[in-house]
């Protein structure tokens, strides 16, 4: 285990708050521009940062993501320009802040498993999220990435099983990932009556702390889900607010929603 996200997760659990993952695309609306919007998440009180690295068939982004997909590829991002250029320049801003890279299987694929492994974890990225990993290839995967120290942060859907969603969490890495809502990112005016539930079924089945993502946006929703999940992930609703009015806008929201991961 990479050990800086566990240490994340503590901090905030000392200081009686859930975790923010604040996650944003590198190189949105370009490389250098995009460091200035991940040190504003920070400052708002991001406590893990997931840098998104684009991709051209982002099956599971909604249009906001999709939008700053196309934005951080048009800048020419790639993930060799992000562990190069944006890892390094965000480690040096928010040196206490642990970084996860979230893509899909496609583009580690192009590098070489081991090969990303070894350099991402040179530059300071502690875990990575893969949507598209099927379940058959993720043993492995998380082998190779074991090796090198770097967590493969597992997913759990809502259409995932009772008992397959526990067995998920109970080898997970880093943290759990639960999918709050099926389908694609972004933000959602009501979230699923049933989540709750199945957040305090994965959480006690789980070796790391758990996070709920997909549609959350508000403080009052981060409140609400702070009860039954260590931490929440926003990504729609701060990337669009970074897109339209700037990095000080995301940094505002982010304080929004910490306030209610405050118990
Ligand atoms: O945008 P939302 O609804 O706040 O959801 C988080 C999300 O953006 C981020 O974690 C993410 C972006 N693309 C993904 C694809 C799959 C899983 C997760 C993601």
């Amino acid at each position: 285990m990479s050990g800086e996200i566990a240490q994340a997760f503590a901090r905030a659990k000392a200081r009686g708050e859930g975790v923010l993952v604040a996650y944003a695309m590198a190189g949105d609306p370009d490389l250098p521009r995009s460091v200035d919007v991940f040190a504003a998440l920070v400052e708002g009180g991001a406590d893990i940062l997931e840098l998104g690295v684009a991709f051209s068939d982002p099956i599971a982004d909604g249009p906001v993501i999709q939008g700053a997909a196309e934005r951080a590829l048009k800048a020419g991002s790639t993930l060799k320009r992000v562990l190069d250029e944006v890892v390094p320049a965000v480690r040096q801003r928010c040196p206490q802040t642990p970084l996860v890279i979230m893509t899909y299987v496609n583009v580690i694929m192009a590098m070489g498993e081991a090969r990303y492994a070894k350099l991402a974890r040179e530059r300071g990225v502690s875990g990575t999220i893969l949507p598209d990993l099927p379940p058959e290839e993720s043993a492995a995967l998380r082998a190779t990435f074991d090796a090198e120290g770097m967590d493969l942060i597992p997913l759990c859907a809502p259409t995932t099983p009772p008992a397959r969603a526990q067995a998920i969490a109970k080898d997970g890495r880093g943290f759990v990932y639960c999918v709050s809502v099926s389908g694609v990112t972004g933000m959602r005016a009501e979230l699923p009556p049933d989540l709750s539930q199945r957040l305090d079924l994965v959480r006690k089945a789980a070796s790391v702390p758990i996070v709920a993502g997909f549609g959350i946006s508000t403080e009052e929703q981060a409140r609400t889900l702070s009860a039954h999940a260590d931490g929440v992930v926003v990504g729609s609703a701060l990337v669009r607010a970074a897109h339209t009015e700037g990095p000080a806008a995301a940094k505002a929201l982010c304080a929004d929603i910490k306030r209610g991961l405050r118990r």
